[in-house]
């Protein structure tokens, strides 16, 4: 895909529903009794692996691609049926790290795996709590990575634990709430930061009982789930693409309806306050325990910031677009604490460092972070997106604002989480 310096970003838009939710949508909603009805789902390959994995265990899943809507019909804790095929997942680390949890529960084994971004992304986060749990899960090829064999004859049942986990995320946290719905006694885990709390949300909001105290959650065991209907906010991950056009692309003002602003989700907004952005909430309203609003965006005279500590993985997802938006914010701005960029669909501190350096910036790799001096022009260059959605998306942004093509490699990943992005952006400049 060629990116052209383009128009201001007028009018308005609505980004597809998010995908955290949307794949717990397809879980939890599996696991209830009777149906759940989910609008605005987002229905980008990472969520529809997540639906073609709960078809193969049994569960019919009734998609509507015109209106966005997925019906789930639940069949209870223990309704799912065993798969002799191997189950995939493709590029999706929710899927296969949540899916996980809840297999060990069952009383049939399993295999699972994905695509080779997958299959070397590390697994040992849920295998070594899982396996405290009293899980038989094992990396087939004891690398600790996907394929995933998953053991359940030898192990009936699961049992309580505490654990401390030493990463802040979101995937570990969840695999491990869902495999506690299976256990015996209660199943805490403790994160060093907290991380999104969607599960807990929609556990909750399906009849779970949930405790989330600092940064501590526990689930109690075999609750009675009762299928919903949702309505899934938009995805401030794909929002914020978005948000970023408009704030440097000059004269833009651009309203992004209904964009969930969950605060364990919402750090990319902190961040853009702190760097002076004018970035107006309206119209904040609660659905299924979900915070969403309408964003009002318009362009700004940016400042350098220093990112680090809790706010991470509070804007995890958002880092390749936050390192975009440095480059025209004014002044020094540091990322720090983000080791974790380093295990997602691509090494995202070396991808994103080595493609901005590409287009000009003066930006430098840290070890868990980067540095980038705000404020030197871009120029169009070859972009590698290494078959990373974010790095698409996020360098399809900083094309708008650099003399000269862009040209991104393998633009079509974007499918993963955000399929008609490029349509989306063509429509806001015309
Ligand atoms: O739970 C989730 O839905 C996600 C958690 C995050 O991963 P980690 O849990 O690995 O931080 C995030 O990067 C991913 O896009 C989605
Ligand atoms: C890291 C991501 O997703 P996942 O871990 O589900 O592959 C992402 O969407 O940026």
């Amino acid at each position: 895909m060629i990116i052209k310096k383009r128009n201001p970003l007028k009018g308005y838009i609505t980004v597809p529903g998010d995908k955290s939710i949307s794949h717990r949508g397809v879980m939890i909603g599996a696991l209830a009794n009777g149906k759940t009805e989910v609008n605005h789902f987002l229905l980008g390959e990472d969520c529809l692996a997540t639906i073609s994995c709960f078809r193969r265990l049994g569960i019919n899943i009734d998609i509507d691609f015109q209106n966005e809507k997925v019906v789930i019909e639940g069949k209870g804790l223990d309704g799912l049926k065993a798969q002799n095929d191997i189950l995939n997942v493709g590029n999706s680390g929710t899927t296969i790290r949540l899916m996980s949890g809840i297999l060990c529960g069952q009383n049939f084994s399993s295999l699972i795996t994905g695509d080779s971004s997958i299959q070397s992304r590390p697994m040992k986060r849920i295998l070594t709590p899982l396996k405290q749990m009293g899980a038989d899960i094992e990396s087939l090829n004891h690398n600790g990575c996907a394929p995933l064999s998953i053991n359940s004859s030898k192990c009936p049942s699961l049992k309580g634990i505490h654990y401390n986990s030493p990463v802040a995320s979101a995937q570990v946290k969840s695999c491990l709430l869902l495999a506690g719905l299976y256990a015996e006694g209660d199943t805490l885990v403790t994160e060093p930061a907290i991380s999104r709390n969607h599960t807990e949300l929609m556990l909750t909001n399906f009849g779970a009982e949930v405790k989330s105290i600092d940064n501590t959650v526990s689930v109690k065991p075999r609750p009675s789930l009762t299928g919903r209907k949702i309505d899934i906010p938009g995805d401030i991950s794909s929002a914020a693409y978005f948000i970023a056009a408009a704030l440097i692309v000059p004269n833009s003002e651009l309203l992004i309806k209904n964009v969930g602003i969950n605060p364990t989700r919402a750090g990319i907004l902190k961040v853009c306050q702190m760097m002076g952005a004018d970035i107006k909430l309206e119209n904040i309203k609660e659905n299924g325990n979900e915070l969403s609003a309408d964003l009002l965006v318009r362009h700004s005279n940016l400042k350098g910031v220093n990112i680090g500590g809790s706010i991470i993985p509070t804007l995890i997802d958002e880092i390749p677009i936050i390192a975009v938006l440095s480059c025209f914010a004014k002044g020094r701005t540091v990322i720090r604490d983000a080791q974790e960029l380093k295990v997602k669909e691509s090494n995202r501190i070396d991808v994103i460092v080595d493609n901005l350096s590409r287009m000009g910036a003066d930006i430098e790799a840290t070890d868990d972070g980067m540095i980038i001096n705000g404020g030197k022009p871009l120029h169009g260059a070859t972009i590698d997106s290494k078959m990373d959605h974010r790095i698409a998306m996020a360098f399809a942004i900083a094309g708008l604002m650099a003399d000269g093509d862009t040209n991104i490699l393998d633009s079509e990943c974007v499918a993963i989480s955000y399929p008609g992005f490029f349509k989306d952006l063509i429509n806001l400049q015309n």
